[in-house]
C-alpha cells in the first residue's frame, strides 16, 4: 500500500473546510477552535497507539491536517469578506461536518498505519508527490487548495 490512500482521505478532510468556514461565518464562530483540535488530536493519538503506530508520527500529520484545514476556512472568510454580499447562502450545521470529520480521521490513521513501510520507503517523497498532483487534478483543486493538500501531506514521509 502506498501514500494514495492517505491523500485521498486528507482531500476528503479538506473539502470539509467549505462546510465548516460556511457554518462559522453564519455563526460568528472563530475559525480556530483550539478545545475541538486538541479533542481530534487525543482521539488519533488513542487510535495510532491501538493500531501500534508511533502517536507522535500520527499526530504530527494531523496536527498539519488541521492547519491546512484553517488555511482553506481563511481563505474562504477573506473573499467572502472582500466581496460586498458574498459569502454562502446556506448554513451548514457544524456538528454533522464535524461527525463527518469524525468518521475521516479515523479512516487517514488507519491508512497511515497500513502505509507504515511504504511510508519508510526512500521513494516516500516522489509517490506522495505524483499522488497529490493526481488527487489535485481530479477534484479540479484550486491553487489554494493544492497548496492546502500539499501542506496537510508535509509529514506524511518522515
Ligand atoms: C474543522 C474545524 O476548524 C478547525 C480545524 C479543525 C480540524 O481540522 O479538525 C479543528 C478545529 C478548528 O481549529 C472545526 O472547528 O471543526
Amino acid at each position: 500500500v502506498g501514500p494514495g490512500a492517505v491523500v485521498e482521505l486528507s482531500a476528503d478532510r479538506l473539502a470539509t473546510a467549505l462546510p465548516v468556514a460556511a457554518a462559522k461565518w453564519h455563526s460568528g464562530d472563530p475559525v480556530d477552535s483550539p478545545e475541538r483540535e486538541r479533542e481530534v488530536l487525543a482521539a488519533a493519538e488513542r487510535h495510532a497507539s491501538a493500531l501500534g503506530v508511533e502517536p507522535e508520527a500520527v499526530a504530527a500529520v494531523v496536527r498539519d491536517q488541521i492547519e491546512a484545514n484553517k488555511t482553506v476556512q481563511r481563505s474562504l472568510h477573506a473573499r467572502w469578506h472582500a466581496d460586498p454580499g458574498g459569502g454562502p447562502g446556506t448554513e451548514p450545521d457544524l456538528s454533522r461536518v464535524r461527525a463527518e470529520l469524525d468518521r475521516l480521521t479515523p479512516e487517514l490513521v488507519r491508512a497511515l498505519a497500513d502505509a507504515g513501510p511504504a511510508l519508510r520507503s526512500p521513494d516516500c517523497g516522489a509517490d506522495l508527490a505524483r499522488s497529490t498532483r493526481e488527487v489535485a487534478d481530479e477534484r479540479g483543486l484550486d491553487r489554494v487548495g493544492a497548496a492546502a493538500l500539499a501542506r496537510s501531506l508535509a509529514s506524511v514521509c518522515p
